[in-house]
This record gives C-alpha cells, sequence and structure tokens, in this order.
C-alpha cells in the first residue's frame, strides 16, 4: 500500500509538486504519465524515501519510505540502469537480496535472465552489454528482489520496439504471479494503458494529478489488445486529459506517442 499525502516538494522557485495526494492499494499496478517536467520522477522518488517532502506525507505499507526501503520492501527502476559495473549480471541481479539477508536463488535468477532473453549475458559484465541489455538486467534484478512495492521510472526508455514489448509482457507475468504493488512512470500513454489498472495523468506548473483513469481492459492483457476499440478509446481518453491541462505546448507530451 502506497500512501502519499499532501505531498509537495519544492526546488527553489520550482514547485515540482503541489499538495499531491495518491492511494495505490496492495497488489495495483499505477501507471503514471504526464509531460515532461511535471514532477513524475520526483514523485516515485519521493514514494521511494529519494526525496524529502517540503510538506506532506509519505507511507509505503504503513511505514516511512526509508523503513521500507531497509527492510527490502522497495524495488527500483531507473530511466537509466544502476547496474554494479564489477559485477556480472547474474551477480547483479542476486546481489540485493544477499544484502537484505536472503536467500539469492541463484537459478532462479539465472532462469529470469534466460526468459528475458539474456541467457548468454549470464556472466557478462555491464561493460560487455549493450544499454538496452543493461537495463533489461536491472529490471530482472527488481522483479527477483521480491519486494512487495516495485517503482519503475521509464524502465523500458532505452530499449527498441519489440523488446519493450516482451519486457512489458514478463513484468506483467511477474507482478501476477506475486501480487506486487507496482508504481510504473512512462511517457507512452499506450504503455500506460497497456500495464495499468488505472493511469494517473498528471500535469505542470505547478506540478500535480489531474485525473486518476480506471483502465477498463480485462487480464491478462497481451500486446493484441493494443489492436482493439476499446484500447484505442482508453488511449484517446487520457491524450484528451493531457491537452485540456497543457499549460503551454512547451514540453507537452507529444499526442503522437
Ligand atoms: N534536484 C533537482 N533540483 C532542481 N530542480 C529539480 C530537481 N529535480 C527535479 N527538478 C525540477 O522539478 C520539476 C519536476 O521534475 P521531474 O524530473 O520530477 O519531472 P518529470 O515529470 O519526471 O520529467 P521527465 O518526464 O522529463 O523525466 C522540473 O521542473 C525539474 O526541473
Amino acid at each position: 500500500m502506497i500512501d502519499v499525502e499532501d505531498l509537495t516538494v519544492r526546488f527553489g522557485d520550482v514547485t515540482a509538486l503541489d499538495g499531491t495526494s495518491l492511494s495505490v492499494a496492495d497488489g495495483e499496478f499505477v501507471t503514471v504519465v504526464g509531460p515532461s517536467g511535471c514532477g513524475k520522477t520526483t514523485l516515485l522518488r519521493s514514494v521511494g524515501g529519494l526525496q524529502s517532502p517540503t510538506s506532506g506525507r509519505v507511507r509505503v505499507g504503513g511505514d516511512p519510505p526509508e523503513a521500507a526501503q531497509s527492510a527490502g520492501e522497495l524495488g527500483f527502476v531507473f530511466q537509466s540502469h544502476t547496474l554494479f559495473p564489477w559485477k556480472t549480471a547474474l551477480e547483479n541481479v542476486v546481489f540485493l537480496r544477499e544484502l537484505t539477508g536472503r536467500d539469492p536463488e541463484r537459478e532462479r535468477a539465472r532462469e529470469r535472465l534466460v526468459d528475458a532473453g539474456l541467457g548468454d549475458a549470464v556472466d557478462a559484465y555491464p561493460r560487455e552489454l549493450s544499454g538496452g541489455m543493461c537495463q533489461r538486467v536491472a529490471i530482472v534484478r527488481a522483479m527477483h528482489l521480491g519486494a512487495s512495492t516495485l517503482l519503475m521510472d521509464e524502465p523500458f526508455g532505452e530499449l527498441d520496439e519489440l523488446t519493450r514489448y516482451d519486457m512489458a509482457a514478463s513484468v506483467l507475468d511477474s507482478w501476477r504471479d506475486t501480487d506486487r504493488t507496482v508504481l510504473f512512470v512512462t511517457h507512452s500513454v499506450p504503455e500506460a494503458v497497456l500495464l495499468g489498472d488505472q493511469v494517473i495523468v498528471m500535469a505542470d506548473n505547478p506540478g500535480r494529478i489531474v485525473d486518476r483513469v480506471d483502465v477498463s481492459l480485462p487480464r491478462p492483457r497481451e500486446e493484441a489488445v493494443m489492436d482493439t476499440a476499446a484500447f484505442g478509446d482508453q488511449v484517446a481518453d487520457i491524450r484528451r486529459v493531457l491537452r485540456e491541462n497543457r499549460a503551454d505546448d512547451e514540453g507537452a507530451i507529444s499526442p503522437d506517442r
């Protein structure tokens, strides 16, 4: 359970988040879209305890985020991977479990890497892998940690179109199997609809939540759902909300994405 109450974060004159409240129930997959600079990353970082609020309160599973993090209950995937360069892909994946005193489950970790199309990369170091491959390792690592809450900030940004949807399918599979809570930031409205139970729509100047849209598509969702009229309607609805709340043209989300 994620609980954000009246959260304001200011950086000097910039109000990155203005009195934002948000509640994500256990097991929910909530996606976040909005124009560049509307505070999506700041929201995620605040939930993860990486950003202190100017005012307001954040709780994860009833605890301050810092406590949830040290208990290994928070997993992160950032826009650019944060792998340890001196560890192989497999060692990177098991490390966080070791750090939090859990069974590293090496064989399961190896299987996850193979399932993510990284069978040949298990014993490779990050410098030997492409940016997209490293990002996939980082996603596998977050899944393998088994944290009850997963915070993902544009995790597929560096991936090509096909790999993006393979990874989306693997994140959805893993989420369904473990029932964890996910807060997922993306610039892509179709990706937000494909993945989310709900889509949080944000606006900028100041950064705030302007809508929360239920995604009424059945699960499990395959990529083919994106070709249906119902999917197109949901995407169009969210794009309309984005346009209606656009402060100006600068930095606005492209309606084609
Ligand atoms: N550490 C910081 N110091 C100063 N300003 C910051 C800092 N972090 C974020 N900001 C500002 O706060 C606002 C929100 O930034 P944030 O990165 O949260 O937006 P975003 O929606 O994630 O953007 P993007 O989609 O481009 O990643 C922006 O105006 C940004 O410049």
